[in-house]
């Protein structure tokens, strides 16, 4: 039996044993997970494994086939999808963008555009942005209606690696300042390791979860990621309670 619920609770959501069926496969089995306000969940998996179809679960958008959601009542979720196809001749400014649909925050906006690093795009054309600002401004549209809870899909696709940094840290700093929940979609598994407090290994299933300095240790997250490039890998923490977070650049990637 399916039950989409909304009550109060400590968590923002509250995933617990679903299962998605989607055209007679099941894409999700038995997945139960939570986030809570200042956290930041992350779901690491391969390719297919069903990390975007979760997301879509838990924004509400596909009902599972068993299971149960709690969402925390009242909930606002800012949602950043994987990517936004627009068409390059359309002379959509960053403001004109970001005001679609949210004329009532219009005032904040700016504000908003500071504090995710590209004010100075407010005029500038979608088409004209670089990779890294673009995201910047899909971050900025998920931040506008103040949520309770942020989900972003892989974030920093198509952004170099010193900008992917900068990114994970802005969305460190933002959860911490704005105290929202963060759930996060990522391949990458250096920054995720950087940049999150609870890791998941998605692959249908949950092959392992925990804290970033304990998962890369786990058997299975070894074997999901291929236990040579797993090893390599090393574990970058953020604290949340420094002053200043800093995330120093691996070696073998500062390039
Ligand atoms: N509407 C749908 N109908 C049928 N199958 C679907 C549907 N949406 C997704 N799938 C299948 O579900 C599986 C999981 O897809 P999903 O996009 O959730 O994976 P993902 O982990 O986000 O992958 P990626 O890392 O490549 O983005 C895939 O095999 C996909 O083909």
């Amino acid at each position: 039996m399916i039950q989409l619920t909304s009550k109060l609770s400590s968590y923002l959501v509250q995933v617990k044993n679903i299962t998605v069926q989607l055209q007679q496969r099941f894409i999700l089995q038995n997945i139960s997970l939570s986030v809570q306000r200042g956290q930041i969940v992350t779901l690491i998996g391969p390719n297919g494994a069903g990390k975007t179809t979760l997301v879509r679960v838990i924004l509400g958008l596909i009902k599972p086939k068993s299971g149960e959601i709690d969402w925390h009542h009242p909930i606002c979720i800012g949602y950043m999808p994987q990517r936004l196809t627009l068409d390059p001749i359309l002379p959509l400014t960053v403001m004109r963008f970001l005001t679609l649909n949210n004329e009532k925050y219009k005032a904040d906006i700016s504000k908003i555009l500071a504090e995710v690093g590209v004010v100075d795009k407010q005029q500038a054309l979608l088409s004209t942005l670089s990779g890294g600002e673009m995201q910047r401004v899909l971050l900025a549209r998920a931040l506008i209606r103040r949520p309770d809870l942020l989900v972003l899909d892989e974030p920093i696709q198509g952004v170099d690696v010193v900008g992917q940094y900068e990114l994970y840290e802005l969305i460190n700093r933002l959860a911490e300042q704005r105290h929202c929940g963060v759930l996060m979609v990522s391949h990458d598994l250096h920054l995720v390791m950087a940049a999150t407090d609870h890791v998941i290994c998605l692959n249908q299933h949950i092959c392992c979860e925990g804290s970033p300095d304990t998962i890369s240790q786990h058997p299975a997250y070894q074997n999901l990621f291929d236990s040579r490039a797993a090893r390599d890998l090393a574990v970058y923490q953020h604290h949340h309670h420094c002053a200043e977070h800093s995330l120093s650049l691996p070696t073998d990637t500062a390039k």
